[in-house]
Formats: C-alpha cells, structure tokens, sequence
C-alpha cells in the first residue's frame, strides 16, 4: 500500500551547497526561509565538522544561530564527533545527525576513520544529546555502491544500520551516496534493512548521479518507508565521492508524490523559486527538471 503523507527531509543547505562554490551566509539563510515558507518541515541546515575538510560549511555556526525560525519547522546540523555535537548545541540546532557509512574504504575518506571507531566516537555523542533531549538522526552511506569498493554486501549496510539504530538513532537514513542504484536492488535493501530497524523508523537518500533516484523511491514507497531526503534544484553531491552529482532534486520528487496523490505539505510553486534563487546565486543551472517546466 502507498502511504498517503510523506515527509520530506530538505539537505540543500548541507549535502548541496558542500558541494558548490562558497556562497554567502546571508545566501544560505535566504534559502532556509525560502525552503520553510515553501512548507517545509525538516531542514538540514548546515554542518559541524572540520573547516578544512568542508569549507562551504565553515559559516553553520553563524547559519544556525541566524536562522529566523518558523514554528514547526526543525533546523538539524551534521555533526561528526563530540566537538561538532558541542557547537551544533551551542549555536541552537534542534536536532543533529551522525554519519556513518557501511564501506570501510568510504569511512576512511569521508571521516578519517574505520567504521568500528566510528562508532566509537558516536557513542559520547548520542550520550550528551540524550542528556540535552536533541533528537540524533543516523546516516549511513554507500549502501547500493561505494566509490572505492563497488558492491557492498546488503549484510553490512544491515549491520551498521542495526548499530546506529540500537544506539539511539530515532531515523536512519539510507545513501546512495554515488547514486549507482537501480530499483529492485534498492527496494531489496529497504526490505533486508527493515528485518532489522523498524521501517518507519528508515528515510531513503537517493543521490541521482544516474537519474535512478525516482524510480528507485516509487519502488521503495510499497516497503513503508515514508521519509524521503532529496535537495532543492538537485544541489551538491559529495566531497568524498568523486562524480556523484547531488541527491534528487525536491521539486521533481514533490511533483511525483503530488501527482500520485501523496502529500507532502510543500508549496511546488514557492519551493521552485527557491531552488531557482540559489541556481542563480550559484551561477549554475537548475537541476530540477520540474523548475524548469515550471518556469517554461
Ligand atoms: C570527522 C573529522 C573532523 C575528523 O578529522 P580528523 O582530522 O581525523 O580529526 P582530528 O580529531 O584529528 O581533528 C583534526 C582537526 O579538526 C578539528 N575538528 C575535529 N572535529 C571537528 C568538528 N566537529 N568541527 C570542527 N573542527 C573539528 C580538530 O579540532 C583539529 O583541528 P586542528 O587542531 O588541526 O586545528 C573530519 O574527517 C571531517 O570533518 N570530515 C568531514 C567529512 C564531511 O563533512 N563529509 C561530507 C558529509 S557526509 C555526506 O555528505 C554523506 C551523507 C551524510 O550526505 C549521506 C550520503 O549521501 O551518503
């Protein structure tokens, strides 16, 4: 059964603009308003980790605390150990993310460590934001495709998915971080993953590096999973995966959901102007190709 209401967990101002030539932090908070007033809920609004590693995220301490907040919607922060966990407090997110992956190779780069420390290091993490009552979602990455592994065992992504999942995670989200899968190895993934975490407790990451991303989330929509991420006018993609483009664009995936009768309390019209405002901003083409219908 298709569900009938979907959210939508909005990445643009993090896993896009990461990815992007630096913009402005008035840009960035010009985009969260756009995205909060186009209705939506849940947005990742930037990211705490080392300023060498991602620069683009260097200003999320100025983003976070300037942000003005619309009721109902929740502003999140990526926060990689502790020491992020502690500035994302600070500066007044209301809920974080850890990010894991189920490659060993991919962990190395994106996070300088193997998975086991990995999650070692997350374990202060959920203690302190229990401790604050900030809520912790997990993600974990390269589970259809790894950059430097290829395949990756259905098993693992299981595993680490269980770990997050047991650790205090209350949503974990699934990457494709390379946007490789097609859609019955990804609604196989969805099913082997839920044996272990509660379906709707799962969001779904699709990156559309091979333009899968839509027909791998209506292949997935029939497991149960109803939390989609995806990032407006298709930002961004990964700095620690090479070629991957950004994850789906919000708009193309608003408009399927739309037209299959799922709500997803968006605006089209108002989340389209948004996507188009960064495009511009950025100097670069706007990925949705519904914006671009829509314009036209
Ligand atoms: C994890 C680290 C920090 C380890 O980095 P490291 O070099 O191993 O860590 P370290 O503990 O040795 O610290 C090195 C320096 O970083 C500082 N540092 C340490 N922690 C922090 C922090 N939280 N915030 C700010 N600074 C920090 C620390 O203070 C020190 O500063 P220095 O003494 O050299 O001046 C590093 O590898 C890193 O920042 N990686 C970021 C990777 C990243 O952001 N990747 C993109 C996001 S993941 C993604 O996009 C995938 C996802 C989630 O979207 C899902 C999908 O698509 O698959």
């Amino acid at each position: 059964m298709l569900p009938t209401k979907v959210s939508i967990f909005e990445v643009g101002a993090r896993d896009g603009l990461q990815n992007e030539v630096p913009v402005t932090t008035a840009d960035k908070l010009t985009l969260i308003t756009q995205l909060a007033d186009a209705g939506v809920k849940r947005i990742e609004a930037g990211s705490f980790v080392s300023p060498k590693w991602v620069p683009q995220m260097a200003d999320s301490n100025d983003v976070l605390r300037q942000i003005k907040r619309k009721p109902g919607v929740v502003y999140s922060a990526l926060t990689p150990n502790l020491k992020g966990f502690e500035l994302a407090l600070a500066a007044g997110a209301d809920e974080v993310a850890i990010f894991g992956a189920a490659s060993e190779s991919f962990s190395q780069k994106n996070i300088n460590c193997s998975i086991d420390e990995s999650i070692a290091r997350f374990a202060p993490l959920i203690e302190a934001a229990q401790k604050h009552h900030i809520r912790v979602r997990g993600y974990v990455s390269c589970v259809l495709g790894c950059p430097y592994e290829g395949d990756i065992a259905v098993s693992e992504v299981a595993r680490v998915s269980e770990i997050l999942y047991q650790m205090g995670c209350y949503e974990i989200s699934l990457g494709d971080t390379i946007g490789v899968g097609t859609p019955i190895k990804a609604r196989q993934m969805v099913e082997a993953v839920a044996k272990v975490v509660p379906v709707d407790k799962l969001a779904l990451h699709f990156h559309d590096t091979y333009g899968q991303a839509l027909a791998n989330i209506l292949a997935c929509l029939e497991t149960g999973v109803s939390v989609f991420d995806a990032s407006v006018a298709g930002l961004g993609g990964c700095p620690y995966a090479k070629g991957a483009s950004g994850n789906l664009a919000t708009e193309d995936l608003v408009y399927m959901l739309h037209g299959m009768g799922i709500d997803t309390g968006i605006d089209l019209t108002k989340l389209a102007l948004a996507g188009d405002n960064i495009s511009r901003v950025l100097g670069r083409a706007n990925g949705s190709k519904v914006a671009n219908a829509i314009r036209t």
